[in-house]
């Protein structure tokens, strides 16, 4: 079983397996192919995936506001739903973008940390800068969830951001997004991650399938087949 090795559990609404029973099945996978914690998605999932396995589970809630683009765990009422349901650690992103009712991280964090003080918590980034602006405010882990996501970091390579981050910050780093094979995870793992959080590579079939179906039109297009 790898210690480092955390699989993320998430199908939403407009997604085939949009389901808590799924999801939870698919905790029980990750767990007998060796995970050592879950990342998971809502309150009813985390539920669902608690009662089929016995891992860490790392909790967000996502949830769309109209006057911001920030959706992984966004305000602090997602955070207190996440506390109340019990999770190993509550994540959320942490980026530099307005959070809504036009809250910047900073504030955000602060509220937080006031209420929960005894709550793990780890920051979603997508720059170096962000992940050196978590550790200041005073989370316990930093991701690379965002790397690519936020439209100033559009076609960066996590990796690439990993290795940064990993040399400017002292809390553990985790590497998540993006992390589709398992030759990228070891990477992760040899350039000093704490761990690694694998999603779509995983659990989202339809992803997989894609990856299949690219790869075999390239050969079909070339008249190679
Ligand atoms: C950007 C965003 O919303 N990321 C989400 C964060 O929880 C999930 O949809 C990802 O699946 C997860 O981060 C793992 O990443 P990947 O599926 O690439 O291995």
């Amino acid at each position: 079983m790898s210690q480092k090795l955390i699989v993320s559990c998430q199908a939403l609404e407009d997604e085939p397996l949009h389901s808590s029973f799924i999801m939870s099945k698919m905790a029980l996978a990750a767990y007998q192919g060796g995970a050592s914690g879950i990342r998971a998605n809502s309150v009813k999932d985390i539920q669902a995936i608690k009662k089929e396995v016995n891992l860490p589970i790392i909790g967000i809630i996502k949830q769309d506001y109209d006057d911001s683009e920030v959706r992984i765990t966004p305000t602090i009422k997602e955070v207190q739903d996440l506390y109340e349901e019990g999770v190993d650690v509550i994540a959320f992103d942490a980026t530099d973008r307005e959070r809504p009712n036009k809250q910047t991280f900073e504030s955000f964090f602060k509220e937080v940390k006031n209420r929960f003080p005894n709550q793990k918590f780890m920051a979603d980034v997508s720059t170096v800068e962000e992940a050196i602006q978590a550790e200041k405010s005073g989370v316990d882990i930093v991701a690379t969830t965002l790397v690519g996501y936020t439209p100033y970091t559009e076609g960066n390579v996590p990796l690439e951001t990993l290795e940064e981050v990993l040399q400017s910050v002292k809390i553990p780093v985790i590497a998540e997004g993006n992390i589709d094979t398992p030759e990228k995870a070891k990477r992760a793992l040899e350039l000093g991650a704490t761990a690694v959080v694998v999603g779509g590579a995983i659990t989202r079939p339809q992803i997989i399938t894609k990856r299949f179906s690219m790869k075999m039109e390239e050969t079909i297009t070339k008249g190679e087949n």
